[in-house]
Order: structure tokens, then C-alpha cells, then sequence
């Protein structure tokens, strides 16, 4: 143990495993990190130690400490991996820049995933959102696969205009798989385990990749996605030396390009099955929402389709998704690595100290969110104080892909409770022991034509 974290209240549990058992098993749990944290809250306060997963950390929350966290100093966090994170996602991943390198790659990177940028892509996703729903009449779906093709195929046609269905997709698929379940492994390279398949899955994908980047690069393949706009900027290389600051590395391209995947795959996924599962658990929250897209659809033109400006006017939409993410805290703590000494609610934090903040709490404080495990959207009625509510971060990490899950969980649930309703097939409240909480039984649901 460090000496200087003798100070800091809590107990490190048993030699070599130190806390991992509770951690690991509370993490699994219907109430998942948050009887980890309450319990050591209870006793030690807002902030205390723990020895956990082969890591000394440091755990805290509240407004205070999160805006500390989340916005300090440039410099004064780095984002904190887990060695097998950082293997797989590759050493130019945004995830792993920090200060000003990061600012630059983001301001590239979040670029075309702006509200504008992202237009061009609403008839895709729309078209697909339908064609999926079409397929549920009168059956029994698991929402957390419908959940999880949809969002991969959205994203696969924004990076790169993969056709939703075909051979190349089925293997961006399969190489996305096997990294995303290999993201979270023990660090052991050896033939057998998660993180070596993870790696060699990884170069398939950077094969594909590189393929379809050579075809981009010898004119016989131009389009207007997210790898076009890189390879523009990137194809500056060597005009007049200008520009330096717009260039980016194949390398850089790639990571990233996997670092985006990995980020937005996931949580977009779980975020549309905590909704279906919320709004049937909630029937006036789901009747109001029904309410404001059937007057949508009532005002079009008989035969006419959802259009940009109406998916960028849903009011009480935008509140179920705040309300969505605020319930179930996808990602339920940020975690950050100490890039220098600093204090954070009277304590002494020394550089290199893992310190993580525990989000499920801030989300479910009753001085904010009064009978916290209540879903009620119009807790978001009027603005909140800021970082009261995290479900996209804050600060220069906020999430750059935000813009993105919003238009595709507004476009899902238009179609959806325009067309149905529905009933879980099951009883069960366990989640998956993942770094993203998604309903263990993967949701399944009957659906019936309204
Ligand atoms: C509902 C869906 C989503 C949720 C709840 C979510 C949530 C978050 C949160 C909380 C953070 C900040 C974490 C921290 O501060 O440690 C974050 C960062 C990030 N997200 Fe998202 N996200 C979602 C969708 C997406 C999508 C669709 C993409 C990409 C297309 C994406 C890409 C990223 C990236 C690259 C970062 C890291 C930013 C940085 O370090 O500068 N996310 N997300």
C-alpha cells in the first residue's frame, strides 16, 4: 500500500485479492456497483480506498468531486485503461491522449459526428430502423440483439458505408465481436485466451480496413463517410506543408476508427434495451411518449416518412433518454489516473493514484432526484445543476458520439411505439458483469401490433 494513502479511510480486504470478491460479485448485482460504494460510504464517507482487481484505488462522487475529476486542469488526469483496454484499442486511440494531443485528435475526430455532420446519415438509419421493425410483428425478440445489430450496422456504414447486409459485414461483425469480448480479459497473450484472440481479431479488422482505405486512396471507391472525410484530410499530407495540425496517420486512422467502434457499440446498445425495458415497466411515461410521436405522425402527410427536422423536435423523447441513461448509469463510474498531486474533498490524491467516481450514486442523490429509483422524465423538465446528471460525461471527455445515440435512440423509438406494444417474457432484474450494465437475460420481449 502506498504509504501516503494511509490517510485515506478504507480497508484494503484480503492479501493479493483485496476487495476483488465484493467488488466482482456487487458489480453483478440488480443494484450493481452502488451497494459496493453505499456500504463504504456508510462507513468511511465520501471518499475512501480499496484494493480491487489488482489495482489501489481511490473512490469518490458528488457534484464537487466530479467536476474536479471530469474538468480539472489540463494535465492534472490522464483517462485510466485497464492494461488489456489499451492493448486492444492501440496506442493512438483517443482514450489514451492526453492535454493537447487529445484536444487536437478530438477536434478531428468529433467533427462528423456533429448534429450536421450527421444528416447525411438519417435516411440510412431511418430506412433500417424500419426494416428491423418490420420483422418484430406478432414475435418474440431478444431487445438486446435487435438492440446491438442495429447499432452496428448504423455505425459500420457511418465509418465506412458498410451495406447492412453481405459478406463484409458479417466479418466486421465477427472481428468486432471477439474484440469487444476480449476489451475487459486478463492481459495474458497466449493462445487460448480472450485478450489473444481479441489481438489477432483486431488485425483482421485493420486488414479490412486497410483495404478499403487502399481502395479510397486509388479513386476507385469515393465516399462521403466518416473514413472519407479522414482520408481528405489526411490525403493533405505534403501540400505545401500547410496544415500540419489536419493530418492524420494511418495508424491513428485505424485506432481510432476501433476506439469509436468499441466506445459507441455497447452503450448505444444497452441504452435501447434499458428503454424498452423502462417504458414497459412505466405506463404513463410510456403513453405520453406514445402521445407526442403519434401527433408527429398525425401531422405528415399521409405516406410520408419521420424527417430530420421532426427527429430533431422531441421534447419529451429527449427526457426519456436522460431519464433512460440516469436510471440505469450505463457506465456507472469514470475512471481517471492522477497525472499530478492534487487535493479532492480535503484529501491528498499523489500522482499516479487511480481515483474513480462513482456515478450511480450522483445519479440517484434523493437531494437531486427525489424517490431516486423512480423513472419519471420530467425530473428533467427544468435544467438541473450542473453535473448532477453525467450520462455523457462532461468536460473535454464528454462524449463525442453523443449526438450520434441520441438520433438513433429517437429514431428507434419512434417506429417502435408507433407500431407496438409489448411484455417482457421474463422476470429477471440481474445484469451482465460487464464494464457497460445491460440486463443479463438480454430482454426478451413478445410484441403485438398496436
Ligand atoms: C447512449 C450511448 C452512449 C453513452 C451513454 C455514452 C457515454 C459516454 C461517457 C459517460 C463518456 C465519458 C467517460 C469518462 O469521462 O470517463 C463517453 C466518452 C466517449 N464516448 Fe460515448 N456514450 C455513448 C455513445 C457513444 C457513441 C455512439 C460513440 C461513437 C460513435 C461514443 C464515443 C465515445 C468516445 C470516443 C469517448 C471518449 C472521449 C474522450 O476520451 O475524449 N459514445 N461516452
Amino acid at each position: 500500500f502506498p504509504k501516503e494513502m494511509d490517510v485515506i479511510p478504507g480497508s484494503l480486504g484480503w492479501p493479493v485479492i483485496g476487495e476483488s470478491f465484493s467488488f466482482i460479485s456487487e458489480f453483478s448485482s440488480p443494484s450493481g456497483i452502488f451497494s459496493f460504494m453505499n456500504k463504504r460510504q456508510q462507513r468511511y464517507g465520501k471518499v475512501f480506498k480499496s484494493y480491487v482487481l489488482g489495482r489501489y484505488m481511490v473512490f469518490t462522487t458528488g457534484r464537487e468531486a466530479s467536476k474536479v475529476l471530469l474538468t480539472g486542469k489540463d494535465g492534472m488526469v490522464s483517462l485510466n485503461l485497464f492494461t488489456t483496454g489499451q492493448k486492444v484499442l492501440g496506442p493512438n486511440s483517443l482514450l489514451q491522449q492526453n492535454g493537447e494531443d487529445h484536444k487536437r485528435l478530438r477536434r478531428l475526430i468529433a467533427e462528423p459526428l456533429s448534429i450536421d455532420g450527421l444528416k447525411k446519415y438519417f435516411q440510412f438509419i431511418n430506412d433500417l430502423a424500419i426494416e428491423m421493425f418490420d420483422q418484430w410483428d406478432g414475435q418474440k425478440v431478444l431487445v438486446l440483439e435487435e438492440a446491438s445489430t442495429f447499432t452496428l450496422k448504423v455505425i459500420g456504414n457511418m465509418i465506412m458505408s458498410l451495406e447492412p447486409e453481405g459478406e463484409e459485414q458479417e466479418k466486421f461483425r465477427d472481428y468486432f465481436k471477439i474484440i469487444s469480448s476480449s476489451f475487459a480479459s486478463l492481459p495474458f497473450n497466449i493462445p487460448g485466451t480472450a485478450f489473444y484472440r481479441g489481438m489477432k481479431a483486431r488485425d483482421g479488422m485493420f486488414e479490412m480496413l486497410d483495404t478499403i482505405i487502399a481502395r479510397r486512396r486509388n479513386g476507385s471507391d469515393m465516399k462521403q463517410d466518416f473514413l472519407g472525410s479522414l482520408i481528405k484530410k489526411h490525403g493533405k499530407e505534403g501540400s505545401e506543408g500547410k496544415d500540419d495540425d489536419e493530418k492524420l496517420t494511418d495508424a491513428q486512422m485505424k485506432d481510432n476508427i476501433l476506439t469509436l467502434l468499441i466506445a459507441g457499440h455497447d452503450t448505444t446498445t444497452a441504452a435501447l434495451t434499458w428503454l424498452v425495458k423502462f417504458l414497459g415497466e412505466n405506463h404513463a411515461a410510456l403513453d405520453q411518449l406514445r402521445e407526442e410521436h403519434m401527433e408527429i405522425r398525425s401531422k405528415r402527410k399521409s405516406g410520408s416518412n419521420l424527417t430530420w427536422s421532426e427527429v430533431n423536435n422531441m421534447p419529451y423523447t429527449a427526457k426519456v433518454v436522460s431519464e433512460t441513461l440516469r436510471r440505469a448509469t450505463i457506465l456507472p463510474w469514470y475512471s481517471r489516473k492522477a497525472a499530478m498531486d492534487f487535493e479532492i474533498d480535503g484529501y491528498r490524491i499523489k500522482k499516479g493514484w487511480s481515483v474513480n467516481l462513482d456515478v450511480v450514486s450522483i445519479h440517484h442523490d434523493p437531494q437531486v432526484f427525489a424517490d431516486p429509483h423512480k423513472f419519471d422524465p420530467s425530473r428533467f423538465d427544468d435544467p438541473l445543476r450542473s453535473f448532477s446528471f453525467l450520462g455523457f460525461g462532461n468536460g473535454p471527455r464528454m462524449c463525442p458520439g453523443m449526438n450520434l445515440a441520441k438520433l438513433e435512440i429517437s429514431i428507434f423509438i419512434h417506429h417502435l411505439v408507433c407500431r407496438y406494444k409489448w411484455k417482457p417474457l421474463e422476470k429477471d432484474d440481474s445484469v451482465q458483469p460487464t464494464l457497460v450494465r445491460m440486463p443479463k437475460n438480454k430482454y426478451p420481449i413478445i410484441v403485438e401490433s398496436l
